[in-house]
C-alpha cells in the first residue's frame, strides 16, 4: 500500500543525490512514484547542462515526465541500464544488501525487469519507508483472468488478497500492461520464501517484493541525505 508521511522535500534530496552518481554516458532505468520522480527531474536538468545520458522508463508515467524534462530515451532493445534508480513502499536492510516493498504505483512489472537488468539500482526513500520487518501488503500483478485462482493460492499460502481499486474510476486499477492487483496482506513472512512461491503460482504476473536487488538507499531526510550501503554478506 503506498506509504504518504515523507516530505516531497526529503524526496527531492533522495532522488537529486542519487542523479547526482549518473555519470556521463550512462543508461538509466527510471523508476516510478513521487520520489523517482525528483531524479528524473535532476536527470533532465543535467541533460540540458551536457550530460550525456538515456533513460529506460518503467511506466506511462515516468515516459511522459522523461519527455517532458527532456532526458532522451531509449529502449531494452537497444541498451542495458547501467543503473537504475527508483522508489520503494519499504525498504529493509538484510545481510548483503536491502528487501524492497515495490507496487504503490502498480509499476512493479516493469519496474523489476529494468531494475534487475541495470548493474546497479539505488533506491530513492524518505523515512518512513523505512521497516523492520517488511510488512506488506505486497502487491501482486495478475491476468485478470486468473484472479480467482490467484486470490485462492494467495489464502493457502496464509495471505489475504484485495482487488486493488481504482481511485478515479469505478472498478479495478488497470496496469500499464492491463493487468490488476492484488494487494496481499501476510501476518508476518519470509521475503525470501514468499517472493519464490508468489513467483511459482501461475497467473501471477509479478510481485512487488524485491529481494536483494538494491545495492544503495538514499534517504532524504528534513535537511540531508543518508546513503546506505549494501554491508558485506
Ligand atoms: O509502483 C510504484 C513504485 O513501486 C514506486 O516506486 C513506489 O510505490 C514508491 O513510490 P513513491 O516514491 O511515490 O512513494
Amino acid at each position: 500500500m503506498k506509504r504518504t508521511g515523507g516530505s516531497d522535500a526529503a524526496k527531492r534530496r533522495a532522488g537529486e543525490a542519487a542523479a547526482d552518481r549518473v555519470t556521463d554516458g550512462q543508461v538509466v532505468g527510471l523508476g516510478t512514484g513521487s520520489t523517482a520522480a525528483h531524479a528524473i527531474r535532476a536527470l533532465g536538468r543535467a541533460a540540458d547542462s551536457g550530460l550525456d545520458v538515456r533513460g529506460i522508463p518503467t511506466s506511462f508515467a515516468s515516459r511522459q515526465l522523461a519527455r517532458e524534462v527532456g532526458v532522451p530515451l531509449t529502449t531494452l532493445e537497444e541498451a542495458t541500464p547501467d543503473v537504475a534508480i527508483d522508489g520503494a513502499d519499504e525498504v529493509c536492510e538484510r545481510p548483503g544488501g536491502f528487501d524492497l516493498v515495490k507496487g504503490g504505483g502498480a509499476a512493479h512489472t516493469r519496474e523489476k525487469y529494468v531494475d534487475s537488468a541495470a548493474d546497479d539500482l539505488l533506491v530513492v526513500a524518505d523515512p518512513s519507508k523505512l521497516a523492520d520487518p517488511l510488512a506488506g501488503p505486497i502487491p501482486v500483478a495478475v491476468v485478470p483472468d486468473a484472479r480467482p485462482v490467484v486470490a485462492a493460492a494467495v489464502r493457502e499460502l496464509g495471505g489475504e488478497p484485495t482487488l486493488r481499486a481504482a481511485e478515479h474510476k469505478d472498478g479495478p486499477v488497470v496496469t500499464d500492461d492491463g493487468n490488476l492487483v492484488l494487494d496481499c496482506a501476510f501476518d508476518g513472512f519470509d521475503p525470501d520464501e514468499l517472493s519464490a512461491a508468489l513467483s511459482a503460482t501461475p497467473g501471477v504476473v509479478e510481485h512487488g517484493l524485491f529481494c536483494g536487488l538494491a545495492d544503495a538507499v538514499f534517504v532524504g531526510t528534513e535537511d540531508g541525505v543518508e546513503v546506505l550501503e549494501a554491508s558485506p554478506e
